[in-house]
């Protein structure tokens, strides 16, 4: 359903119940269940192979799954007749992990695609479209060159302008920051903030970078071992107990994760009684802000998940690399804006 905040609709939730994806007898996940609120950014973290591209698959009506319901809108995306499927799948945008571009096309004719393919409009509207979201992702200029001669990062950019000309409702992201260096996987994840808040749809992104996980989303959920071990709000994971969840966000050797995914119990006996253990979490930075002051209507303020559950983060969450402290930083921004000198 879509939420509402203040007096304006965002965005479109998904809800997704009991979903069980299966090829032939391997299972992949089973019982997968969570939501993404309307409007907000989740990620997906899982160790290679734990099936979070045949997760965004599914989603999009790719893939069927054995068992389970993907509610947007009131309709059920995962057990729909094919028209409405269709019609369903006008809600997404896509990016895929090398952008999907066709190699012989420029960018223009690239993000071009869907609307000469899915709608009637004139190539007056049309480049109107086109030379919006060019603008919007940063590429004016290099509309007429082919992928081929452009960065891997420019390359992920224009297709997220072409994932984005059907004005989604829902944007999926597979790994937007593989074969990306550091600052260009930075200046890619303030883009899709920025994007979030001009545009207020749906974010799912899956990614295997850290800094990405802890820093861009509101959500963030934990695929392995066949399921989704955790999903919920950033802060809740990166406050957590849990073995897994510490491994994975500490990036260590031990723990319950291992080359073939999962480790045996002597072998966690084993690391246990020689004293390894995945280590405490680090601080929790502050959450990414759009560019120029602006705020995402449906951010939470800094430290909300925490008090709520009556949670002591580390010692210096929150501090950026300016030492501001967001839990005052924050509320300072917000009353910036309600008073229109932000
Ligand atoms: N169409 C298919 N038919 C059969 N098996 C498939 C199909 N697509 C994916 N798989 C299997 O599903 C499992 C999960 O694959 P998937 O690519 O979703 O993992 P992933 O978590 O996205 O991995 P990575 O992080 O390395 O990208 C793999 O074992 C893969 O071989």
């Amino acid at each position: 359903m879509p939420s509402v905040i203040g007096q304006v609709t965002v965005g479109v939730e998904v809800m997704v119940d009991g979903l069980t994806k299966s090829f032939g007898r391997q299972v992949i996940w089973e019982d997968v269940s969570l939501t993404l609120p309307a409007g907000e950014i989740s990620v997906l973290l899982g160790p290679s192979g734990t099936g979070k591209s045949v997760f965004l698959k599914t989603m999009v009506g790719l893939l069927r799954p054995d068992r389970g319901h993907i509610w947007i809108d009131g309709f059920d995306l995962a057990n729909c007749a094919e028209a409405k499927l269709y019609e369903l799948r006008r809600l997404f945008g896509v990016l895929f992990q090398d952008g999907a571009l066709f190699g012989s096309l420029n960018l223009y004719d690239n993000i071009a695609f869907p609307l000469r393919e899915h709608t009637r409009k004139s190539e007056a509207q049309v480049r109107q479209i086109v030379m919006e979201k060019v603008e919007l992702v940063g590429l004016l200029g290099a509309e007429t060159k082919l992928p081929g001669e452009i960065s891997g990062g420019m390359r992920k950019r224009a297709g997220l302008a072409r994932a984005l000309v059907l004005d989604p409702e829902i944007i999926l992201f597979d790994e937007p920051d593989s074969g990306l260096d550091p600052v260009r996987t930075a200046i890619l994840n303030q883009l899709i903030v920025d994007i979030n808040a001009e545009i207020e749809a749906t974010f799912l992104i899956v990614t295997h970078d850290i800094n990405t996980a802890r820093t861009v989303p509101d959500n963030i959920g934990l695929m392995f071992r066949r399921e989704l071990v955790m999903f919920g709000s950033r802060e809740m994971l990166l406050s957590s107990d849990e073995p897994v969840v510490r491994q994975f966000l500490n990036a260590r050797k031990h723990g319950p994760i291992g080359m073939s995914e999962e480790k045996d119990l002597s072998e966690l006996e084993a690391e246990a009684q020689m004293g390894h253990d995945p280590g405490p979490l680090p601080p929790i930075p502050p959450q990414l802000m759009p560019s120029g002051n602006k705020i995402r209507r449906t951010q939470r303020p800094p430290g909300t998940w925490l008090a709520a559950n009556g949670v002591i983060p580390p010692q210096g969450s929150f501090v950026d690399e300016r030492g501001r402290n967001w839990l005052d930083e924050y509320p300072r921004l917000i009353n910036a804006h309600l008073h229109g000198i932000a």
